[in-house]
């Protein structure tokens, strides 16, 4: 059976009091629930996220790292900085990223394979833009963002792979892709792992789907089989919104 996530990506937001607070209110508020929970706050944020959810179900991950071990790449993060505060699963690949700091899957496979040497857990983000969905390009796109930073995995990595489909289009923009959409994606992917691999690898990995995910949609879009949960940005800010979307799963 595949892990049910419920992801929190804070973004470039929260500076310390405000994370402490929001931290506290989720403690305080966080539903029973077999799904995994995960925030991510930002790097300097981090220290004391791990601190103050000592006792509690909700994991630290980080939002980026680089693919060094360490040196002269001024204002970057490496796996064993993060690993040695407590925090063993990274986000890789997300659109603003790849949109805004020039993320290519070739970087992208790198950071990949650095994290899982360092046997880390890779939130792995993708997706179309609005173009390739409106060209009916979207299923290329999603393959080739798969191929070029994945398939050339060993098996045994993909046990450390969680995958978070976000279409750019419903990023951010409270458009959300239609369960059905994010549902015939999301099979896609299935299929295409299983035509690189086979079923056993596809069938464990669990999906995420991104974007514009509210209270008010989140129970649709998780019903759908091969939705395993979501990455929330902006809901997660808010205890009660990101808390509403936990339950929702
Ligand atoms: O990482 C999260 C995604 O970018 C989704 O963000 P959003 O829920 O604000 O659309």
């Amino acid at each position: 059976m595949r892990s049910k996530i419920v992801a929190g990506n804070w973004k470039m937001n929260k500076n310390l009091i405000e994370t402490e607070a929001l931290l506290a209110e989720l403690s305080a508020k966080l539903p029973d629930t077999d799904a995994e929970v995960m925030v991510a706050p930002t790097f300097v944020n981090l220290v004391p996220a791990v601190r103050s959810l000592e006792q509690s179900i909700i994991e630290v991950i980080a939002q980026n790292m680089h693919f060094a071990e360490s040196g002269a790449y001024t204002g970057e993060i490496s796996a064993d900085m993060l690993l040695n505060i407590g925090v063993d699963t990274v986000i890789i690949g997300h659109s603003e990223r790849r949109a805004y700091f020039g993320e290519t899957d070739e970087i992208l496979a790198k950071k990949v394979q650095a994290a899982l040497e360092n046997n880390m857990r890779v939130v792995f983000c993708f997706g179309e833009e609005l173009e390739d969905r409106r060209s009916e390009n979207h299923f290329e796109v999603v393959e080739s963002q798969l191929k070029n930073a994945l398939f050339s995995l060993e098996v045994s990595s993909w046990g450390k792979i969680v995958l978070a489909y976000e279409p750019v289009w419903a990023i951010g923009t409270g458009e959300t892709a239609t369960p059905d959409q994010a549902q015939e994606m999301h099979a896609f992917i299935r299929k295409t792992i299983t035509e690189a691999y086979d079923a056993s690898v596809a069938n464990k990995v669990s999906i995420l789907y991104g974007g514009s995910v509210k209270p008010g949609n989140a129970q649709e879009i998780f019903s759908k089989p091969d939705v395993d949960g979501g990455l929330i940005g902006g809901a997660s800010l808010v205890a009660d919104d990101f808390v509403a979307i936990i339950k929702a799963i």
